[in-house]
């Protein structure tokens, strides 16, 4: 008998291959190896390990230095794999990517003093000792200077420091004493070596000095200890005085974390509550197991304020995992995630598929966000398998947000979840009042958006000194552009979707696909020039009317699609909270957990945005985001108001904000899904057929149709007769239908939705189905969503 294992490849398939181990190879389940597949070599993880007369099986080829892949990660990929129905090595590929892609970590070193005066001192020399003295002081450490060479003092950096006169100047004497400006030269113990080129940077020099200064032995080259990512945390290091309602709260996590068993906790506290202080106590506690935590957040490109609380109560910052990365970064954040070196880590989705040594705790912050939903490749919403993931790990997982999904109550209601509430703001801030404007009588003059009830009120917060939100979730200059001669509407050519005209990059652009075109002079219908007009505002828009209303605000317009990425944004929002910007105009992306002190008034510009889709979740996610985007008001000692200017204020939503009564809002959500079997009371799954032929794709949807009306009733699920209600445990398959948005990128759509009572095996169906169909032909693709957050 030979020894075989079982290795699953992150590829499109499903299955493990088996391949027989050479003697001598020690392989364990989770060993990460490199085997022959088809004509080349691909690197995959030992999934079984058994005995078996592999004679006619392929070799293993190699075993890589890899930290095995354990168990809970495991089991983790193949669980996603059964609930989304993707193949197992499509999932296992998010787990593995980042290490397949890696550049092995290249060798650094640095330079430190070794004390010993250097034979001969020149001024290059002198600056050199000097600059690498400051560098290496610890006061400096905090912020690596940004003027090079501070030590030479008053000269400063730019004036190239003239010889000191014998006796008179001290500072060369000094440094042949092995001292500069009564900094000790010799090397502290602990005292962090410097790059070269760095040094030779700070010193206004070049390396070749440095080189020279090493010859004579005044500096030492040594190996540069790696930077800690994610490490060096202090459980103790900024404790927070909790309030008497995030106390018991805090303590309950912080016991959950310390039992090492899993538990689910929504953690609901109303915006500024301090949720964030009441996890990061369990975090803590995670820190004293010596163990691993996990936050996982929707925006992870916009967390510059987390990171800076999260150092100021720990110490230090958190490892980050976002697709914003460098390759470096990500593989040495990868190394240290997987041998327990990052304690904490901060990150994007992705997150959650990291290869943690030790995982204690995950959290999911504002985890009602549709953000977490992942819709292309394995479809998968990251918030339901952090719960799972929580549990193959034995680990608390929080959920935590002011508003959560309506899954998420049902859950706690149902005590699946446990529940801990906040009910008030954090010290004296109370929740911002919020009242409506009613478009129809108080509206604003055709061509414009704000109306005058708004912009008294931004003028009243202004003259106080207090800042203003402008808040409108549409980026761009206008939705939709068309021609007053002729009616042409500007479409895109891949996608049914109108253009949405961006004036800062003078485009227009599709937002499903991307594609940009130039706005052109003449209509390319009728040719009439000029002719060319923007219907409805988006953020840019709304700048542009701010600027004439309000000329002298220092105002500040975000979108996530400007110039400058994500650093630029974290800058310009950290500058708003410091309250270096009067206006702020922007999308969700400044609605969403942001502390903005001096924030008094949020102007919300067209409530009804989200209101008009037909989705069953469109109340909630309207619900949410404004709740959320007002609760951005009035978080410091300043009382907080927010104005909805919408067309109907008697809809259910927004005299939900209004009232600020989110039980009857959730009761009344829960009622009415309950009602029509929606989720979470009944389970949803999405099965949209594509191709580039419209034809195929409405065929191959008709037939998955047929197929599963001709299914005979199975262990787990049985399909309702076309026409019929569905009885007890039967699943009802709706469709097919062409998708709202017919073609996306080329591809026609049509969109079957099957619905099932919780009882029922819904992936079973799916499985079934798509065993019996025939098999996709003509570029025809399939793609399930379980659970689907997108109606499109
Ligand atoms: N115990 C505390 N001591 C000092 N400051 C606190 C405390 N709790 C909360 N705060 C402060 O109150 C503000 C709101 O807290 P935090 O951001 O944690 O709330 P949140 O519930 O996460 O809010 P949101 O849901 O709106 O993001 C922050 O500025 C935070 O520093
Ligand atoms: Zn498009």
């Amino acid at each position: 008998m030979a020894r075989v294992v079982d290795v699953l490849v992150p590829v499109a398939v499903d299955t493990a291959y088996s391949y027989r181990v050479p003697a001598g190879l020690v392989l364990e389940p989770g060993s990460f190896v490199s085997v022959p597949l088809g004509t080349r070599h691909a690197t995959g993880v030992v999934w079984a390990e058994r005995e078996a007369g592999g004679d006619n099986l392929k070799q293993v080829a190699a075993v890589r230095d890899w930290p095995p892949l354990r168990r809970p990660l495991r089991d983790f990929v193949d669980w996603v794999a059964r609930w989304t129905l993707s193949p197992r090595g499509m999932v296992l590929r998010m787990a593995v990517r980042a290490q397949e892609t890696a550049a092995p970590p290249a060798p650094r070193s640095g330079v430190v003093a070794t004390g010993k005066p250097p034979a001969r001192m020149t001024d290059a020399r002198a600056r050199v000792l000097a600059a690498l003295a400051t560098m290496q002081d610890p006061q400096t450490l905090i912020r690596p200077p940004a003027a090079p060479a501070l030590s030479l003092g008053e000269r400063g950096a730019e004036a190239p420091p003239t010889p000191s006169p014998p006796g008179g100047g001290s500072r060369h004497s000094a440094a042949t004493e092995g001292r500069l400006d009564g900094r000790p030269l010799a090397r502290d113990e602990g005292a962090p070596p410097v790059p070269k080129s760095a040094l030779a940077e700070a010193a206004g020099c070049s390396v070749g000095v440095i080189d020279g200064l090493i010859e004579d032995g005044a500096l030492a080259l040594v190996e540069m200890p790696q930077e800690t990512i994610g490490g060096d945390l202090d459980p103790g290091f900024g404790n927070t005085v909790l309030n008497a309602d995030q106390r018991p709260a805090a303590a309950d996590l912080a016991a959950r974390v310390a039992s090492r068993a899993f538990s689910a906790i929504l953690l609901e506290g109303v915006t500024g509550s301090g949720k964030t202080e009441v996890y990061f106590e369990a975090i803590a506690e995670v820190l004293r197991q010596g163990r691993q935590a996990l936050v996982l957040m929707p925006e992870i490109a916009l967390t510059g304020e987390f990171l800076d609380r999260f150092a100021a109560r720990f110490g230090a910052r958190p490892a980050e995992w976002h697709s914003g990365l460098t390759e470096r970064r990500r593989e040495r954040t990868l190394r240290a995630v997987a041998s327990g070196e990052a304690r904490a880590v901060v990150g994007a989705r992705s997150a959650l598929f990291l290869p943690f040594a030790d995982l204690g705790l995950i959290v999911v912050d504002e985890e009602h966000e549709g953000a977490y939903k992942q819709e292309d490749g394995v479809i998968y919403n990251a918030r339901d398998m952090a719960v799972v993931r929580a549990r193959l790990e034995r680990a608390p997982v929080v959920l935590a947000s002011a508003t959560p999904a309506l899954e998420t109550r049902v859950n706690a209601e149902t005590g699946r979840y446990a529940w801990l509430k906040l009910p008030s703001r954090f010290g004296s801030a109370t929740l911002p009042d919020i009242a409506t404007v009613d478009l129809r009588r108080e509206g604003p003059p055709r061509g414009r958006w704000l109306s005058p009830k708004a912009i008294a009120g931004i003028e009243a917060a202004l003259g106080r000194g207090e800042q203003a939100l402008l808040f409108l979730n549409r980026r761009g200059y206008a939705p939709l552009t068309l021609c007053r001669s002729c009616g042409h509407r500007f479409e895109c050519p891949n996608c049914s979707a109108w253009l949405v005209e961006h004036r800062f990059r003078a485009a227009l652009v599709c937002h499903h696909c991307g594609h940009v075109e130039p706005r052109p002079k003449l209509c390319p219908e009728c040719r009439e020039a000029d002719s060319l007009t923007a219907c409805g505002p988006g953020v840019e828009r709304l700048a542009e009317e701010a600027a004439l209303v309000f000329p002298d605000a220092r105002t500040l317009t975000l979108s996530s699609d400007f110039p400058g990425g994500v650093e630029t944004l974290r800058r310009q929002l950290e500058a708003a909270a410091r309250g270096e910007f009067d206006l702020v105009i922007g999308t969700q992306l400044v609605a969403k957990g942001h502390n903005f002190p001096s924030l008094t008034l949020v102007v919300v510009v067209d409530a009804d945005v989200g209101l008009a889709n037909a989705d069953p979740r469109a109340a909630e996610r309207t619900f949410q985001l404004l709740r959320q985007a007002t609760g951005r008001a009035g978080r410091a000692e300043r009382e907080g108001h927010a104005l909805l200017q919408t067309w109907q204020p008697e809809h259910p939503v927004i005299q939900a904000l209004v009232s600020g009564d989110a039980e009857r809002f959730y009761a009344q959500e829960s009622d009415q899904r309950r009602r029509g079997g929606l989720p979470p009371f009944g389970r949803l799954a999405a099965i949209v057929v594509s191709a580039e032929d419209k034809g195929a794709a409405e065929a191959h949807a008709r037939a998955l149709a047929r197929t599963a009306h001709a299914m005979p009733a199975a262990r787990g699920f049985r399909v309702a007769p076309l026409g019929g209600l569905p009885q007890g445990e039967e699943i009802t398959l709706l469709g097919p239908a062409e998708a709202p948005i017919a073609v996306l990128r080329k591809r026609h759509r049509f969109r079957l939705a099957a619905k099932a009572p919780r009882s029922a095996d819904l992936q079973g169906f799916l499985r079934a189905l798509l065993a019996a169909a025939p098999p996709p032909r003509g570029g025809v693709k399939i793609a399930i969503d379980v659970d689907p957050q997108s109606f499109l």
